[in-house]
């Protein structure tokens, strides 16, 4: 979503200084780190595992190619992705925030994932990684996050192979009037109680509710990824629109 000044972008709800967000950001990551897994299936009635399903489903990664998991967190794509890549392909999940990485490694290393993983600590939108490295990027639920959006999107399309793709898995825009209705009073009233009781952190899923309504809608993403440079860019709606998965190709 455009800033109308250039200084300044949305945490939630409210407007802060670009140079603020990412410590925002990086405060409400850490202190939910520990009980993210759970939190994601509280919330989501488990629907996350899904979504993130079809994500794997529609990004066409085949054995012996090479996949970054951007903003990666506990690593559920990173785990799908390393079982079908096989020893021959590689799988980098990468994430600004130190306590989602740390989770994720332990995670992914105790359930045996091992061998063709690597953990890398990265801002999306300075991406530590030559040009025409990746077959596929993908970015769950974690582009909402970012705080300059279209160089993150540069950044990607700058690493990915020609004939790759990036795939966008994020809260977007429902499309039914009463689904929204419903929807607003579960994230504002229901979802901080849920963090409230499990996380001890009602802030932190308060900033989750009010970040997805400032996340640009299906179409403005799309053209977004179009700007970057994204071809083929197409979305699908996933539970009327509460989530989108966005593709796009470099050629
Ligand atoms: C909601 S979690 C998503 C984790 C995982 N992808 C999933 O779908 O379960 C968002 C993640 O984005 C990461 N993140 C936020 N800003 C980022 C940035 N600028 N660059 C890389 N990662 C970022 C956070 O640290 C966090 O781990």
């Amino acid at each position: 979503m455009a800033d109308n000044n250039e200084e300044t972008t949305h945490f939630g709800f409210r407007t802060v200084a670009k140079e603020e967000k990412a410590g925002m950001v990086a405060d409400v990551f850490h202190s939910v780190a520990a009980k993210y897994d759970l939190m994601n299936d509280l919330m989501s009635l488990g629907i996350h595992r899904i979504w993130k399903r079809f994500t794997i489903d529609c990004s066409g990664v085949r054995r012996g190619q090479k996949v970054l998991d951007l903003a990666g967190g506990t690593g559920d794509l990173t785990a799908k992705f390393s079982r079908i890549i096989g020893e021959t392909g590689e799988v980098v999940l990468a994430d600004i925030n130190s306590s989602m990485l740390k989770m994720g490694r332990d995670k992914l290393r105790n359930k045996g994932v091992l061998g063709n993983v690597s953990y890398v600590q990265a801002n999306a939108e300075a991406l530590p990684f030559p040009d025409n490295t990746f077959d596929c990027i993908t970015i769950s639920f974690g582009l909402r996050n970012v705080t300059d959006k279209d160089k993150a999107l540069a950044s990607m399309f700058r690493v990915l192979k020609p004939g790759g793709r990036l795939l966008i898995l994020e809260f977007s825009r429902p499309v039914f009037e009463p689904l929204s209705k419903a929807y607003d009073a579960y994230s504002f009233h229901v979802l901080p109680r849920i963090g409230e009781l499990v996380a001890k952190d009602a802030e932190s899923y308060r900033y989750l509710a009010e970040s997805i309504r400032m996340h640009p809608d299906q179409e403005t993403l799309k053209q977004m990824m179009t700007s970057a440079g994204f071809e083929n860019t197409s979305f699908h709606n996933l539970t009327g629109g509460i989530v989108a998965l966005h593709r796009g190709f470099k050629f």
